[in-house]
């Protein structure tokens, strides 16, 4: 009968294989996530260059890339199963912030008032979103390849601080432009009287959207400039909601 030091290495050895089993996995699973979200968001570029370059103009644009947009933009949802798993170290807050504005801005704002879709506004929003995914999951890519040119890291780290704030801008210019047709048509909206007794207008609520960037959007742009410091410069950081 093996002894209980040697039943501790024995367990030990299958509690470490066990975890690099699930690190092999969460790896495997990780580099197929990233080249297919690189992949997916590079069909967005090409297909918006392609666009302009046929048509010569904006209008129409959205419409023509909207459910490969849709689809990409919502399957980010797993990354804040990533964080919460564990299987990437970042921030779950931070991260479910992010993908859900996005997710709200293309279902619930974009997508369902037609009348804005051709908003210079939407045409920023899109083109930054795609510049920044594209450099943001290629970046994992080669991290996870253990191939990362540097050129990819340096513009991780700072086209953030330019591209950030025009994409929130495109995305508050849009919602603004949207006002009017939500007013006017009610949509999403509960007048009383009604079965449920309950009123709800989507109006107000974009307004509540609009201020509720004044609060969260610094927190994630700061999030950017302490990975930033962290990554380039070698700081130490330690994330509060680790
Ligand atoms: C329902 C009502 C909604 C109401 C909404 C209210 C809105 C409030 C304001 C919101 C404003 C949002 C505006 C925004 O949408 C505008 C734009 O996005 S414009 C374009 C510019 N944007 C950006 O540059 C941000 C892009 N997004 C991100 O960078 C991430 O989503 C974010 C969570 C913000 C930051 O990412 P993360 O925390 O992961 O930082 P790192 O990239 O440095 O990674 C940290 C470590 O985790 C590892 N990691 C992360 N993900 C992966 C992955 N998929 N695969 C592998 N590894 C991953 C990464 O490698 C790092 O690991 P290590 O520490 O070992 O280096």
């Amino acid at each position: 009968m093996a002894s209980s030091e040697e039943d501790g290495t024995v367990e030990e050895k299958e509690n470490n294989n066990k975890r690099r089993t699930k690190s092999a996995l969460a790896t495997a699973w990780l580099t197929f996530y990233n080249i297919a979200m690189t992949a997916g968001w590079l069909v967005l570029a090409i297909a918006m260059m392609r666009f302009y370059i046929q048509k010569g103009t904006t209008k129409g644009l959205y419409r023509s890339i909207a459910r490969t947009l849709k689809f990409f933009q919502t399957v980010a949802l797993v990354e804040v199963g990533h964080c919460a798993i564990g299987i990437v170290r970042t921030s779950v807050i931070v991260t479910g912030v992010q993908v859900c504005s996005r997710i709200f801005m293309i279902w619930f704002v974009t997508n369902s008032i037609r009348q804005i879709q051709s908003e210079e506004s939407v045409i920023l929003f899109l083109v930054v979103w795609t510049m920044t995914e594209i450099t943001r999951y290629s970046y994992y890519t080669f991290n996870l390849l253990h191939h990362l040119p540097y050129f990819i890291k340096w513009a991780r780290y700072n086209l953030f601080i330019v591209l950030y704030p025009l994409g929130v801008i495109g995305e508050l210019m849009t919602i603004y432009a949207a006002l009017p047709f939500v007013r006017r048509s009610g949509m999403y909206s509960m007048r009383l009287p009604n079965k449920y007794n309950v009123s709800f207008d989507y109006y107000y609520c974009l307004i509540i959207v609009m201020l509720s960037y004044i609060p969260l959007f610094p927190q994630l742009f700061f999030h950017m400039l302490r990975q930033r410091r962290r990554v380039l410069h070698g700081e130490v950081i330690v994330e509060k909601d680790d």
